[in-house]
C-alpha cells in the first residue's frame, strides 16, 4: 500500500476538532476527497502532504511516517516524493516557464522527467521560454501541473484543479492529471466539490464536518 491515513484529526487555531476518515490508497489508484464547504478538504490534502502536522493519527506514504519528518527531512522527502498542484498556480513570475519546472528539480534533488517532455506532453511546449506573467489561466495551471509531476512524484495530490473550467477543459484536465500520474505509476488524489469529476474517478471518501 503506497499511502495510509489512520485516525487522523486536525483543529486549526480557534476551530472545532475536524476528524477524518482512514483511508488507504495504492500507486496507480486514484481518489476524490469530497465534502461541502468549510468540511476540510483541504485541511486534509495538507496533512497528505505534510505542509500541516495533525493533532491525532499518521500518514504512511512508502513506509515512511510523513508526520514524523520534521524540517529540512520533510521538505526532501517531500520534494522528491509528493506532487502539489494548489488551487492557485503559484509560479515564481521572475522566472519563465522552463525554469519555474526545473526548480522543482533542484528542491527534489533528483532529476525527474525531461522538462522538455512534459512541456510537449501538457501541450504547453511553445511557452517554455514565455515569462509566466504572460499566460493565460488554463496555460498556467497546466505549467503548475507540470510542476508537480516534474520530480516523477509517487504521490499526486491536487486541490480543487478544476473548479474554475468549463466543462471541456474539467475533462481535459481530470484526463491529463490521469494520464500522467499512470504514466509514472504515482498515486493521484483529488480534492473537489465539482460534481462533474465523479464521473471520471468513481472512488472516493468524504470530509464531514462534525
Ligand atoms: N488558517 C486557518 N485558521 C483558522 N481556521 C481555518 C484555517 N484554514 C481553514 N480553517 C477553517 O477550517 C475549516 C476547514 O477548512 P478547509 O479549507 O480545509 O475546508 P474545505 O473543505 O477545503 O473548504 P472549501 O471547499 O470551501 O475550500 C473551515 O471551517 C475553515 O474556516
Amino acid at each position: 500500500m503506497l499511502l495510509q491515513a489512520k485516525s487522523l484529526s486536525f483543529a486549526h487555531p480557534g476551530q472545532k476538532s475536524i476528524r477524518f476518515p482512514d483511508f488507504n490508497v495504492d500507486s496507480g489508484q486514484s481518489l476524490l476527497i469530497l465534502g461541502n464547504s468549510g468540511s476540510g478538504k483541504t485541511t486534509l490534502l495538507n496533512l497528505l502532504g505534510g505542509l500541516l502536522s495533525p493533532a491525532s493519527g499518521e500518514v504512511v506514504l512508502d513506509g515512511v511516517k510523513i508526520n514524523e519528518l520534521k524540517g529540512q527531512k520533510l521538505d526532501l522527502f517531500r520534494g522528491k516524493n509528493i506532487g502539489i498542484v494548489f488551487q492557485k498556480p503559484h509560479l515564481l513570475a521572475a522566472l519563465n516557464v522552463r525554469e519555474n519546472l526545473e526548480l522543482a528539480h533542484f528542491f527534489g534533488k533528483k532529476e525527474g522527467q525531461k522538462t522538455n517532455d512534459l512541456l510537449k506532453d501538457l501541450g504547453i511546449a511553445e511557452k517554455a521560454k514565455s515569462s509566466v506573467l504572460t499566460l493565460s489561466e488554463g496555460e498556467a495551471q497546466r505549467v503548475s501541473i507540470a510542476r508537480a509531476l516534474a520530480n516523477a512524484p509517487k504521490l499526486i495530490l491536487a486541490d480543487e484543479p478544476t473548479s474554475s473550467l468549463d466543462d471541456s477543459n474539467t475533462e481535459k484536465v481530470i484526463r491529463l492529471l490521469q494520464t500522467q500520474a499512470s504514466k509514472i505509476g504515482a498515486a493521484l488524489i483529488i480534492v473537489t466539490h465539482d460534481q462533474r469529476v465523479k464521473q471520471h474517478i468513481p472512488n472516493f471518501i468524504e470530509v464531514k464536518a462534525s
